[in-house]
């Protein structure tokens, strides 16, 4: 499965990266780190819809992804219409990278998420020198211990957590630990089919007082009526607005319907 071949290779990425920046530098660094705090989980629990713009350049399910503007461009754009943005920082499968993240900081007050693959200590560490505000904790990678252990790491470095789950299994791990945000990825990782039919099974499950995000495969306005009839708080939205020739206004349309 792709998950296995994702983690394999985020191993072996941090074993060279602990060789050249190691633990308790990294360690160092975070404390070190003054930001201004942008809070992710407020930017979603706030009335209405909120919006997750997405920056990648690649994924497993799409290959290489047309770049319609630059990073720069994209920034503006994510300023002007959504509530905060998601980036990925994984090398191998999705040509991420934390320069990416960085640069975004440096551009933006909107709260950003890390979307890695998380799976070990030094990443959150890493995540706050870069000035991320939200990292992902996906549940099908990761064990109790380690959902509970990354989830106090997190919040003890002030990020947040966004707990991702893909079916009811993972959606009662993920209230166990009493997570305050949780996304339901409508994208099965085995064959990369998309069905928003996870967001409406597993919605219910989680209460009113949780941050329900939808994730994945949201691309066209009767995607976004669907979700809305769900009671989600917010989207998470790559391919469409990689595609998009103006993020801004689709973001704006999406958010109007
Ligand atoms: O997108 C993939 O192919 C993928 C494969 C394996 C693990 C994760 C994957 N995607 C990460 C994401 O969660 C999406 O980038 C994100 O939800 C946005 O999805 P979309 O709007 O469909 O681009």
């Amino acid at each position: 499965m792709i998950l296995d071949d994702i983690v394999a290779d985020k191993k072996i990425r941090l074993a060279e990266q602990k060789a050249k920046t190691g633990e308790d530098e990294m360690k160092r660094l975070a404390a070190a780190y003054r930001g201004n705090g942008h809070s992710f989980y407020e930017a979603l629990k706030k009335p209405g819809l909120s919006i997750i713009g997405e920056f990648k350049k690649a994924s497993p399910s799409l290959g290489d992804i047309p770049q319609k503007m630059d990073l720069m461009e994209r920034i503006k754009e994510y300023n002007a219409s959504v509530d905060a943005i998601s980036c990925l920082t994984e090398e191998d499968h999705f040509h991420g990278n934390v320069g990416y993240l960085k640069e975004i900081r440096g551009k933006s007050e909107l709260p950003i998420l890390r979307k890695d693959f998380m799976i070990d200590e030094y990443q959150f560490y890493e995540a706050k020198t870069i000035g991320a505000d939200a990292v992902l904790l996906i549940a099908a990678i990761l064990d109790d211990a380690q959902m509970k252990g990354f989830y106090k790491l997190a919040r003890s470095l002030g990020l947040d957590a966004l707990v991702e789950v893909h079916d009811e299994e993972e959606m009662e791990r993920a209230l166990k630990l009493d997570a305050r945000i949780i996304g339901v990825n409508n994208r099965n990782l085995r064959d990369f089919t998309i069905s928003l039919d996870n967001t409406k099974r597993l919605r219910g499950m989680a209460g009113a007082d949780k941050v329900f995000v939808a994730e994945s495969g949201i691309v066209t306005d009767d995607d976004v009526l669907t979700l809305k009839e769900y009671q989600v708080d917010a989207f998470l939205i790559g391919r469409a607005f990689m595609e998009a020739d103006n993020p801004k206004e689709l973001a704006k349309h999406w958010k109007a319907l």
